[in-house]
């Protein structure tokens, strides 16, 4: 179990990146949700300790995180957002390499858990490979291989399924479920539907802060009979947008849809529609509170 309680962070530009954000976050693919610049990378690089809050706790499974560096580090797995790689290395060469930095220093160990890494991550076939020739899925999944290295029990992955195809995106998304079985894995993305598809648990975070937390369906459930559907025209859509609380607008059949928050039917050309994450997420985002939205 990872607690976070009143983490802070301003920087010196004046940017408040960690606004009071306090989560429990639980064994499991947890889900960082939110649009770019919310603070997800922010409050990433604080819990793997890479810079220091400037108020507030974290304690990994009873450990103070902020007053034991070290330790947590021994028990950390990290994808930072640009994970470089040597182009003109094969990734058996480097996830070795990885491994010494990493402290596997007995050869046969070291052996054995870079194999079992290349077999997880589906990069066995192409271990002789010079990353520079892998695809962007391949890549990302080598990122996960070196964050596993050392066995650790907390995961942090930063938007690692930005820029891949549906089929990559999937292959490592099921990856990274599989791995959050018996550890904390944290996934952070502005994608919708990576949370939907696979977090058990998530947290919205916009503008530093933490606007929505727990099981997806919950908050799902929180804006059952508030979500109201219609197609209007092009020439109407910004009248809609001015008079209704517009959540989002998709193109479907190249003519505006829109879904819209409201308690009563806006007007008689709605209908009512199931609400789905990506309804919560934009209610979020575009700043409108609902009602309640319970942990
Ligand atoms: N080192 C820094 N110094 C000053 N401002 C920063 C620094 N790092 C991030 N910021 C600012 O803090 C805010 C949060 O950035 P952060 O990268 O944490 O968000 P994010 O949700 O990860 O977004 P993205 O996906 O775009 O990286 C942004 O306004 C960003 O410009």
């Amino acid at each position: 179990m990872l607690s976070i309680k009143n983490l802070n962070k301003t920087y010196a530009n004046g940017v408040k990146a960690t606004n009071n954000v306090s989560l429990e976050i639980p064994n499991g693919l947890f889900g960082l949700l939110g649009p770019n610049g919310a603070g997800k990378s922010s409050l990433m690089r604080t819990i793997a300790t890479l810079q220091d809050p400037d108020s507030g706790s974290i304690h990994f499974n009873g450990l103070d995180v902020l007053a034991n560096k070290e330790q947590l580090r021994r028990q950390l797995g990290y994808l930072p957002q640009d994970f470089g790689v040597y182009p003109k290395v094969s990734a058996e060469t480097l996830l070795t390499h990885f491994a010494v930095l990493k402290g596997l220093t007995r050869r046969g160990e070291r052996k054995e858990a870079v194999e079992s890494l290349l077999h997880q991550t589906n990069l066995w076939e192409a271990r002789k490979r010079n990353l520079g020739g892998y695809s962007g899925g391949m890549r990302q999944r080598f990122g996960i291989a070196q964050a596993l290295l050392g066995a650790p029990k907390l995961v942090i992955v930063d938007e690692p399924t930005a820029g891949l195809d549906p089929d990559e995106r999937n292959r490592f998304l099921n990856l990274l479920a599989k791995i959050g079985e018996n550890v904390v894995v944290i996934l952070s993305t502005h994608i919708v539907a990576d949370v939907t598809d696979l977090c058990p648990r998530m947290a919205m975070i916009v503008k530093g802060q933490v606007l929505a937390e727990g099981k997806p369906q919950t908050a799902i459930d929180a804006l059952r009979n508030k979500v109201w559907q219609r197609t209007v025209s092009a020439d109407a859509l910004a009248d809609y947008q001015g008079r209704f609380n517009v959540l989002h607008t998709r193109l479907v059949g190249g003519q505006p849809q829109i879904n819209v928050f409201a308690d009563s039917q806006p007007d008689a050309g709605f209908v009512m529609v199931e609400p789905d994450l990506e309804d919560v997420y934009f209610l979020q985002v575009r700043g409108a509170k609902p009602a309640a939205v319970p942990a």
